[in-house]
């Protein structure tokens, strides 16, 4: 575990050894003010004025010194630690990107944003403050001891032994304090989860009256981790209260000893006026290091959530190495025999479907809710892998291609468009990094979307996103097709591209989709049938199967399931 945590601080390393230099020198300062005092009284003693006052001068001149050393070391270890942070983080990323969205589905968003966030900010006090202070103590200590050992080796022996005894103390307590810790920090990820579930889902709660409810879930989530971080908080003093009285108990036996070997003439006075400094300071390392390890101890139960996260294999290995051609031609599309059953699920959401996406023509998949639509999609994606079947892009298996390569060459367009904070510019350049603004210009009228752009405050300036100004849904919708149509993928996938615009939008919507799918391979998913009546192909999902395939006219006058579908949404419309 240790090691582990130890490998997250590597990118600090430099810091870190220079907060330990500068901490070596903060101790240091302590021992010479504690000789420079004990030299005061000594000349004092002696009747020599002059030089007790520079011993005293001297003493305090450490003062101003030993402030810039712990400026040097705090500001040092807080350097550390965020060079730590910023690497962990930005590895966790990356690593979450090659796990695929299909993780965040799985997973609860809330405790992967947690991990992401709270456990990789726990790792702070470990590296900057647990770290450091083991060596910074170690070495505090030892150098007093050496000191005491020169002054009197019976009462340097003491000291060591009961800083010994105080340092290992609270681990009597370790199992107990590393349980409530880790209840401690569960308890801050479940609950920051359903804070995250309370807030996003505001307005369902609203609408479907549950928020009473939800309030009262919070409410004891809430309490429970009051419980648990009070439990952690009373053993952690116990532990302290360990430390500190073994500190008490060795201070004084150590004076006691000095005073003793004073009144039998084996000490002079100087002597035992630097013993009763000394032996105090020999034990600031072990308190010192016992609050970095309470502060540290954060880190066992991130680490636990890190290493999770870490660990997790995504869903689909990476392993292909066909590149794709570098064509913008657009694809044949072949899938094949396709079974997919999604994990834990006893049924299969899709089974034995078969469909050929046709070069620069545009297929539609329809069909109740459930029927698997949304997953045929994921699967073109290689958002998971079918468990039997196959799915070929010009005759290439996709496993065998190159992930990144194959989304290259795929846009979708899906009901949820989703914002970026930024500018409606930056968003839409999210299609093409390099696309200057005649080309975002273009794609935006393209998509029908420059009108109403330029209506914004600052136009294509304007800040758009969670915090800045909201988009109407046609709105949304006709940004993402000018971000499709500006990445120029020849393969698109319009998932419920229209559902969420009103019908004043509509017809904007229906053109700007009309130039997205021009000569590109196209794959529509549609609840609205009157969408998908002028595609050149059409296939019907029910439960997971292919039940009826050709051309939507074709298929009118088979009065089959399409038929069906048509009628019953028809005499719904009605
Ligand atoms: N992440 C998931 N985990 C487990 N089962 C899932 C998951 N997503 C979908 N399913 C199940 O797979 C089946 C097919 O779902 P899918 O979303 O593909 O249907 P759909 O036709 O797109 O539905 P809709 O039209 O309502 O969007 C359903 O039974 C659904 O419950």
């Amino acid at each position: 575990m240790l090691t582990t945590l130890l490998a997250y601080a590597r990118p600090g390393r430099r810091a870190l050894m220079a907060s330990v230099a500068a901490g070596v020198a903060v101790s240091a300062c302590y021992i010479g003010q504690s000789l420079l005092l004990t030299l005061a009284v000594a000349r004092g003693l002696r009747g020599d004025m002059t030089d007790a006052v520079l011993a005293c001068c001297a003493a305090l001149a450490v003062v101003p010194v030993r402030a810039v050393l712990v400026w040097a070391r705090e500001v040092t270890a807080a350097r550390a630690a965020e060079q730590v942070k910023t690497e962990l983080r930005l590895h966790l990323y990356r690593h979450l990107l090659t796990l695929g969205p299909g993780h965040t589905t799985q997973q609860h968003t809330g405790a992967v944003l947690t991990t992401l966030q709270d456990s990789v900010e726990a790792l702070d006090r470990f590296v900057s403050v647990f770290l450091p202070q083991v060596l910074v103590s170690v070495l505090g200590a030892l150098g007093i001891v050496a000191v005491l050992t020169v002054i009197d080796p019976p009462v340097a022996v003491l000291v060591a032994v009961t800083a010994v005894l105080a340092a290992a103390a609270p681990r009597l307590l370790r199992h107990r304090m590393r349980r409530y810790r880790i209840a401690y920090m569960h308890g801050w990820r479940d609950l920051s989860a359903d804070y995250l579930d309370a807030v996003q889902g505001l307005t369902t709660l609203k609408a479907v009256g549950a928020h009473e409810r939800f309030a009262a879930r919070l409410f004891q989530g809430a309490w429970d981790f009051y419980r648990s971080s009070l439990r952690f908080t009373q053993i952690a003093t116990v532990s302290a209260g360990f430390v500190g009285f073994f500190a008490a108990l060795g201070t004084a036996a150590a004076v006691g000893l000095a005073a003793w070997q004073y009144a039998s003439g084996e000490l002079a006075l100087p002597a035992v006026f630097a013993l009763l400094l000394l032996s105090r300071e020999a034990f600031r390392p072990v308190t010192d290091l016992m609050g970095a390890f309470h502060a540290g101890q954060t880190a066992l139960p991130a680490h636990a959530a890190i290493r999770e996260l870490l660990d997790a294999e995504p869903a689909v290995p990476d392993t292909g190495t066909n590149a794709v051609p570098r064509t913008d031609a657009p694809p044949h599309v072949v899938v094949d025999g396709l079974r997919y059953t999604y994990p834990g699920q006893g049924r299969p959401a899709l089974d034995d479907v078969s469909l050929t996406l046709e070069v620069g023509t545009t297929t539609a998949v329809v069909g109740p809710s459930g029927s698997g639509k949304s997953t045929l999609a994921r699967l073109l994606l290689r958002f998971a892998d079918p468990d039997a079947g196959t799915i070929t892009a010009d005759g290439t298996d996709l496993r065998e291609l190159r992930l990144a390569d194959w989304h290259s060459r795929i846009a979708v367009v899906s009901q949820d468009v989703f914002i970026f904070h930024g500018t409606v510019r930056d968003n839409i350049a999210f299609g093409r990094a390099d696309a200057d603004h005649a080309d975002i210009e273009n794609a935006a009228r393209a998509a029908h979307a420059h009108d109403f752009i330029t209506a914004l405050p600052e136009g294509y300036d304007t800040v758009i996103g969670e915090r800045g100004l909201r988009l109407s849904g046609g709105q949304r919708q006709r940004l993402a097709i000018a971000r499709a149509l500006l990445a120029d993928a020849p393969l698109l996938i319009l998932d419920e591209a229209t559902s969420s615009v009103d019908i004043a939008a509509e017809q904007a919507v229906t053109e700007a989709l009309e130039r997205l799918c021009a000569g590109r391979t196209v794959l529509v998913i549609a609840h609205r049938l009157s969408a998908v009546a002028d595609a050149d192909h059409l296939v019907v999902l029910t439960d997971g199967r292919v039940v009826e395939a050709a051309a939507p006219r074709q298929l009118l006058t088979r009065n089959g399931a399409y038929a069906r579908l048509v009628a019953r949404q028809r005499a719904g419309a009605a």
